[in-house]
């Protein structure tokens, strides 16, 4: 029996992922195995010893300790693509709304409730629909900064717009260069991006090299009149940045999924309650995989899209299977191969993958090991955690 504690509402669709399995699944569970949220923040909250794995539901893992889970043989999860379409839908929402008076046109049309005549409220709206007249996104040119699951969905939703696409993306994987649309431009740093965009969408993770990337400084290099767009993270931009410029005209409208107090109710912000990835279809696609990934983990030792462990896989476990982590130095896994020959363990298969300074093997065993080889596995120098699991 596994138990699975959620923080935040996962999507039942995914949930159900445990049905049938030896799980149990809810809000207050003590000692759990494995953790399924979304933006929960948890970092301030003890790690329980009988935490194997979390999945994040969703792409942004600044709301988990990853370097503690290391550290402890915490596999952490997260769900890459799987919102990635929601996120792109809302960003062109987003610049349709900073482009167009839409927000201002439905307000100022709401507002004319004395008027009953229908002749009357047809005059009215061609007298003052100048006021809300905006401009066109095709001819214009679009910066992305971080071409990864999102980026690469708004670079094709932008082209097919009729948009000019350049991109900004130092840390590019080649996977993600593969799914590049060829048309998108790229960009050797953020300030050249600025300089050519009338619209710019970040995209980037919030990590210690994305924290304030938009400054004063690098705010200074980007056109006049520019739409900022921020469904990434708070950390990434200076707000007060970002208010300075739309005060100069720098920048012309602000359209924010992580407001501060700051942004609130000026004419120039558009702030939503971090919703780009609030879509039934996103939140299923999310839950499903962490779902997924989770069962896949704590029932067979794999591991797929993690953002700490190397991807490691060996199919499901058809006998019994010890699988470990340890630090990342020469020599252990030849040290747990000893203890094996030492005490007359037949290996049947075995995959050992290394991701930084962490590694994670997976080894399939002829018998089930005895207390007295787990111990003996677990004392080896650098082993971080064992675990063994055997099929059902
Ligand atoms: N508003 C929302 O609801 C919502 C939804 C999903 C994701 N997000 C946020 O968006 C981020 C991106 O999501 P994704 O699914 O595209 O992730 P992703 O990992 O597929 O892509 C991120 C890209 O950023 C690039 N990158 C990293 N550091 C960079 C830097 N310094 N400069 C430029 N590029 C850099 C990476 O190389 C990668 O290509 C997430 O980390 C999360 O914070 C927000
Ligand atoms: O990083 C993400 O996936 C998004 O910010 C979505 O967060 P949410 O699952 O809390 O909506």
């Amino acid at each position: 029996m596994f138990k699975v504690k959620t923080y935040n509402k996962i999507s039942e669709k995914g949930l159900s992922r445990f049905n049938g399995g030896d799980y149990q699944v809810g809000a207050d569970l003590e000692a759990p195995e494995a953790y399924i949220l979304r933006s929960h923040k948890l970092h301030a909250e003890a790690i329980p010893e009988s935490l194997l794995a979390v999945a994040r539901a969703g792409a942004g893992v600044n709301n988990l300790p990853v370097e503690d889970y290391t550290a402890k043989g915490i596999v952490a999860f997260n769900t890459p693509g799987a919102n990635a379409n929601a996120v792109k839908e809302l960003v062109l929402a987003g610049m349709l709304l900073a482009s167009r008076d839409i927000i201002g046109g439905r307000d100022f049309a709401n507002a004319q409730t004395q008027i009953t005549d229908a002749a009357d409220m047809g005059k009215l709206m061609e007298a003052e629909k100048k006021r809300f007249a905006g401009n066109e996104l095709t001819g214009k040119t679009l910066g992305i900064v971080g071409l990864g699951a999102i980026g690469s969905m708004v670079a094709d939703m932008a082209l097919a717009m009729g948009m000019k696409v350049a991109g900004f993306d130092p840390a590019l994987s080649v996977e993600a260069a593969w799914r590049l649309p060829a048309l998108v431009e790229r960009k050797e740093n953020l300030q050249g991006l600025l300089a050519c965009s009338d619209y710019v969408t970040i995209h980037v993770p919030a990590i210690e090299p994305t924290k304030n990337m938009f400054n004063s400084d690098s705010l200074a290099a980007a056109k006049d009149g520019l739409v900022l767009l921020n469904f990434a993270r708070e950390a990434i931009v200076d707000t007060s940045a970002v208010l300075a410029a739309l005060e100069s005209g720098k920048l012309r409208k602000y359209v924010c999924d992580f407001p501060e107090p700051a942004v609130i109710n000026r004419s120039d912000v558009i702030a939503l309650p971090h919703i780009g990835a609030s879509t039934a279809e996103a939140e299923e696609n999310c839950a499903m995989m962490a779902a997924n990934q989770l069962r896949d983990f704590l029932e067979h030792g794999n591991i797929v899209n993690s953002v700490n462990f190397p991807v490691t896989t060996m199919g499901p476990v058809e006998g019994y299977r010890l699988t470990f982590s340890n630090q990342n130095v020469s020599g252990v896994l030849g040290n747990v191969l000893s203890i094996f020959k030492e005490l007359d363990v037949n290996v049947i298969d075995m995959v050992n993958k290394s991701r930084g300074d962490l590694a994670y093997s997976i080894i399939d065993l002829a018998e089930m090991p005895t207390a007295e080889v787990i111990a003996a596995v677990q004392a080896v120098e650098h082993v971080i955690r064992v675990r063994v699991v055997a099929a059902k």
